[in-house]
C-alpha cells in the first residue's frame, strides 16, 4: 500500500476505531486514552493511538516519547512505538513540531488537511484498536475526523467526564454531537471520581458521587466505570522518565525496582493502582464492541 491510500484502504487492517471525547478540557481525556491503550496492549491487543488534539498534543509526553521523530517509509508514515514488541504505537503532531513548546495556530482548513493526512498516510499495519484522542468540546478536528472516517464507519465514541455538574452538563452536548453525526456512544468514563489516599487506600469523594453513572442512565448510554484520582498516575504520566511507580501501601518494596526503571511504560503501568480499574473498563469496552458485531 502506498502513502497515498484513501482513509478506507488505510484503515482496512484495523478492527476497531474508537474516538475519545470530552465536553470540557482537563477532565483527563488524554490520560484515559493512554490508560485504555496501555490496558488493551497489556491484554495482548495491538493498539494505535492517534492524537488529533492539534493545538494541545499531550500523548507524546504521557507515553514518554517527546523528541521522537516520525519516519517516512514507502508504505507511509511509521508510527512511533511505545514498546519494543510494537504492541502499542502512536502518531501525533507533537512529533512534527520543532520543540515541545512550539504552538500550532492553524485555521480550520489546515487542521482538516492534517487530520486527513494522519488518517490516510499512517501505516499502522494490523491493529485491534485505533484510539483517537480528540480536543475537548466539538470543534473542526471532530468534524474532520468524523467526515473522513465516514467511509470506514468507526465503532463509536467513549466520552470522559468528571463528576462535577459543570462537566456533566457538557457531556450532554457531546452526546448530542454524536447523535447528530451518527457516531454511536460506546460509553462514559467518570474520571477523578474520589481520591485514593496513598497512605491508607481510603477513597474520599471530593465531588458529588454517582454523577456520571446517573447521567449515563438518564441519557441511556453505557457506563464504563469510574476512576479515582491517583497521585501515582500523575507521576507516571507527567515525569520524563517512565520509571516504576512506587506503591506506597506496599510493606515489602519491589527488589527489582531498579531493573524495572528501564522497562517501558507498558510494563510500568501495571504497577499503578488505576491499571486494575482500566483493565476492567477496557474489558467492558471490548464486550460492547463484540456485541455490536
Ligand atoms: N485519575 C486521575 N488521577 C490523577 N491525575 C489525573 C487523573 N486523570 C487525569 N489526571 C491528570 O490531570 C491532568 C489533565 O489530564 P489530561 O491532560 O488527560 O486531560 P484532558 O481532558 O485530555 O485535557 P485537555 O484535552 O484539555 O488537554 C493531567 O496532569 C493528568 O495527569
Ligand atoms: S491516612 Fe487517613 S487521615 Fe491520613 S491522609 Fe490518608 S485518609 Fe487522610
Amino acid at each position: 500500500m502506498s502513502g497515498n491510500s484513501t482513509v478506507g484502504e488505510r484503515l482496512a487492517t484495523i478492527k476497531h476505531v474508537v474516538l475519545v471525547l470530552s465536553g470540557k478540557g482537563g477532565v483527563g481525556k488524554s490520560s484515559c486514552t493512554v490508560q485504555l491503550a496501555l490496558s488493551l496492549a497489556n491484554q495482548g491487543h495491538k493498539v494505535g493511538v492517534l492524537d488529533i488534539d492539534l493545538c494541545g498534543p499531550s500523548i507524546p509526553r504521557m507515553f514518554g516519547l517527546e523528541g521522537q521523530q516520525i519516519h517516512q517509509a514507502s508504505a507511509g508514515w511509521v508510527p512511533v512505538y511505545v514498546d519494543s514488541e510494537k504492541r502499542l504505537g502512536c502518531m501525533s503532531i507533537g512529533f512534527l513540531l520543532p520543540s515541545k513548546d512550539a504552538s500550532v495556530v492553524w485555521r480550520g482548513p489546515k487542521k482538516n488537511a492534517m487530520i486527513k493526512q494522519f488518517l490516510g498516510d499512517v501505516y499502522w499495519g494490523d491493529l485491534d484498536f485505533l484510539l483517537i484522542d480528540t480536543p475537548p468540546g466539538t470543534s473542526d478536528e471532530h468534524l474532520a475526523a468524523v467526515e473522513y472516517l465516514q467511509e470506514w464507519n468507526p465503532d463509536g465514541a467513549v466520552i470522559v467526564t468528571t463528576p462535577q455538574e459543570v462537566a456533566l452538563s457538557d457531556v450532554k452536548k457531546e452526546i448530542n454531537f454524536c447523535t447528530k453525526v451518527g457516531l454511536p456512544v460506546l460509553g462514559l468514563i467518570d474520571n477523578m471520581s474520589g481520591f485514593v489516599c496513598p497512605h491508607c487506600a481510603e477513597c474520599t469523594n471530593l465531588f458529588s458521587t454517582g454523577g456520571g453513572e446517573g447521567l449515563a442512565k438518564y441519557m441511556k448510554i453505557p457506563f464504563l466505570g469510574r476512576a479515582p484520582i491517583d497521585p501515582n498516575l500523575v507521576m507516571l504520566l507527567e515525569q520524563e522518565d517512565k520509571t516504576v511507580v512506587p506503591n506506597a501501601n506496599d510493606p515489602n518494596p519491589d527488589p527489582d525496582a531498579e531493573k524495572k526503571r528501564t522497562s517501558s511504560i507498558v510494563e510500568t503501568y501495571q504497577h499503578c493502582e488505576l491499571s486494575k480499574i482500566f483493565a476492567a473498563i477496557s474489558k467492558t469496552l471490548c464486550e460492547k464492541l463484540d456485541s455490536k458485531h
